[in-house]
Order: C-alpha cells, then sequence, then structure tokens
C-alpha cells in the first residue's frame, strides 16, 4: 500500500480512538473490502476519499456497527464492536451521531421535534430540558428562530445545518457523515463544512467523512484516507496527498480518468494489481 506521509499519520500523536485492523467484508460471494487497516486518533476530521461504490459508505456503517466485518476487528474507543451483542451495539450507538447527504429530515415534524426526536429516543429528560438542549443546538447551527418551521420551508443549506443540529444533539463523541456536502450551492457549502469544523472543536469530537469534494475536503480533514478495488490506496494529509507522485492517488486526487484506479468496479482486482 502506497503510504504518503510518514510525518503526519493518523495515528502518531494520540492512541488511536478508532483502530481496524485486517477488516474484511463480503455481500454474497462479492468482496467489498479485503484488508483494511486504520488508525484514528481522537479528535480528528478524517475523509474517506476514492471512486464510486469502492466501498466507502460500508466502512462507516462497519465502524458504526450497522454491518458486521467477516474477518478482522474494529475498535472504538478501547471496545472491540465486532463483538458486541446488539444490545451493547444499541447503547453503543447512542454515541455516535450520523449525517447523510439529503439530511433525511423527517418532513412532517417542525424543526424543533426534528431535533429532539433522539433526545426523547435515548432519555428521559423533562421537557424543559429538552427544550434547552435543542434551542442550545439550533443556535449552535445558526438558526434560532427556525423551531417552529416545517422542512419544506427551510432551504437546502438550511436543511442540512438542521440535520447536522440534530445529529449532534447528543453529544456524541463519534461523528459520521456521508456526503454532507453534496447538492448544497458554494455559500451553504462553506456553511455547513465551517460547522462541521466548530462542531468538532467545540463537542471535541472525531469526525469521519465520506466525500467526493476533493477541494472541500483540502480545507475540511486532517487526515485522507483513499480507498479503491477493496483496499486503501493511499493515506495522508490532503497537503502530502496533493504533492504525491503515487500513480493511483495523483490519479484521484487530480480527476484523471486514465490511471490505476479502475472506472469501473468489476475490473478492480487487475487494477489493484497495477497500484501494488
Ligand atoms: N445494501 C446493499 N446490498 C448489496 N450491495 C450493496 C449494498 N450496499 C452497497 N453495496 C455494494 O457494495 C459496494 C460498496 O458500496 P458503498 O456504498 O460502500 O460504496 P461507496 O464507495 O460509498 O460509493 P459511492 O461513492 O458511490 O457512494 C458497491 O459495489 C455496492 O454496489
Amino acid at each position: 500500500m502506497p503510504k504518503v506521509s510518514q510525518q503526519v499519520s493518523a495515528g502518531d500523536s494520540t492512541t488511536p480512538v478508532i483502530r481496524v485492523r485486517g477488516l474484511v467484508f463480503r455481500r454474497g460471494r462479492k468482496t467489498i473490502l479485503d484488508g483494511i487497516d486504520l488508525d484514528i486518533p481522537r479528535g480528528r476530521i478524517v475523509a474517506f476519499m476514492g471512486p464510486s461504490g469502492a466501498g466507502k459508505t460500508t466502512v462507516l456503517q462497519l465502524i458504526s456497527g450497522q454491518l458486521r466485518p467477516d474477518e478482522g476487528w474494529i475498535e472504538v474507543n478501547g471496545q472491540r464492536i465486532s463483538d458486541m451483542s446488539d444490545k451493547e451495539l444499541y447503547r453503543f450507538r447512542r454515541n455516535i451521531g450520523v449525517l447523510l447527504q439529503n439530511g433525511a429530515l423527517f418532513t412532517d415534524l417542525t424543526v424543533f421535534e426534528n431535533i429532539a426526536t433522539p433526545i426523547r429516543e435515548h432519555t428521559d429528560l423533562p421537557e424543559a430540558l429538552i427544550r434547552r438542549l435543542v434551542m442550545i443546538k439550533l443556535k449552535s447551527v445558526g438558526l434560532g428562530g427556525t423551531e417552529e418551521l416545517m422542512p419544506h420551508e427551510l432551504s437546502g443549506g438550511m436543511a442540512r445545518r438542521v440535520a447536522l443540529a440534530r445529529a449532534v444533539v447528543l453529544d456524541p463523541a463519534l461523528m459520521l457523515y456521508d456526503e454532507p456536502l453534496t447538492g448544497l450551492d458554494p455559500i451553504a457549502v462553506s456553511q455547513v463544512r465551517t460547522l462541521m469544523s466548530e462542531t468538532n472543536e467545540a463537542l471535541g469530537m472525531t469526525s469521519l467523512i465520506v466525500s467526493h469534494n476533493i477541494n472541500e475536503m483540502r480545507k475540511l480533514a486532517d487526515y485522507v484516507y483513499i480507498i479503491a478495488a477493496k483496499r486503501i490506496a493511499g493515506h495522508g494529509s490532503p497537503e502530502d496527498l496533493s504533492a504525491s507522485n503515487d500513480p493511483g492517488v495523483d490519479q484521484f486526487i487530480n480527476g484523471k480518468v486514465e490511471g490505476p484506479i479502475p472506472f469501473h468496479y468489476q475490473g478492480t482486482d487487475t487494477a489493484w494489481s497495477l497500484l501494488g
């Protein structure tokens, strides 16, 4: 595997909050991930990039315990999530915030009720406290005063910010984003990206982001893993990856059609051998 930087390895400075070793995941007879190792230190913003269908979302689903590995193991905060019972997993997931591409707000609930839903689901807090928590989070995403609006009354960028407030309302230790900037206009992209960064810092979270947006990840991510052909094709800081001579990394970072990373997923094995 071409490791791009020895200097800013995601495992250097602190004990990793997420450790993954030898992760293999199959769907039926198709191998989706074939030997993934990760070390992600607490507090970082780490992006997973790579071609469509390469398995980026699958990695997030495995780390959050929605899927179970066929081989290898995953540790989050020293806990082996691959060995947890369903009950333990449910408790574990309370500490994970998730923001998906479409934000997926409940269309028949107000902004307030959308953000309050995870609190009601996971706690027995009194109504007055729920109200306070929701208003604090709504304000933190710059949308104080919108609590009685319905989702259809929000712009795309506002809806994404409400979804972010909902995702972090229980102060998760780990935040997972799947294409959080897709479909937004440039101003909303910038607002949501800034909020993601500020929230990570303010709540002391670790954030994992699946994204195709290389320019935004250069601004946001501390570290990038490129997943291609079922494995990690390269990793490093955005700067190191941009300067890399590795053909697979160069192809992806600079959006070249020709190169060792296959355009068609099915051709992966041959292409991977070219990546070394
Ligand atoms: N529920 C599912 N059932 C069967 N196959 C699936 C399912 N979800 C994903 N896959 C397959 O697993 C592989 C990896 O999918 P995944 O969504 O992780 O890729 P990705 O890198 O996130 O892609 P994209 O960038 O297009 O979102 C793909 O070949 C996909 O077709």
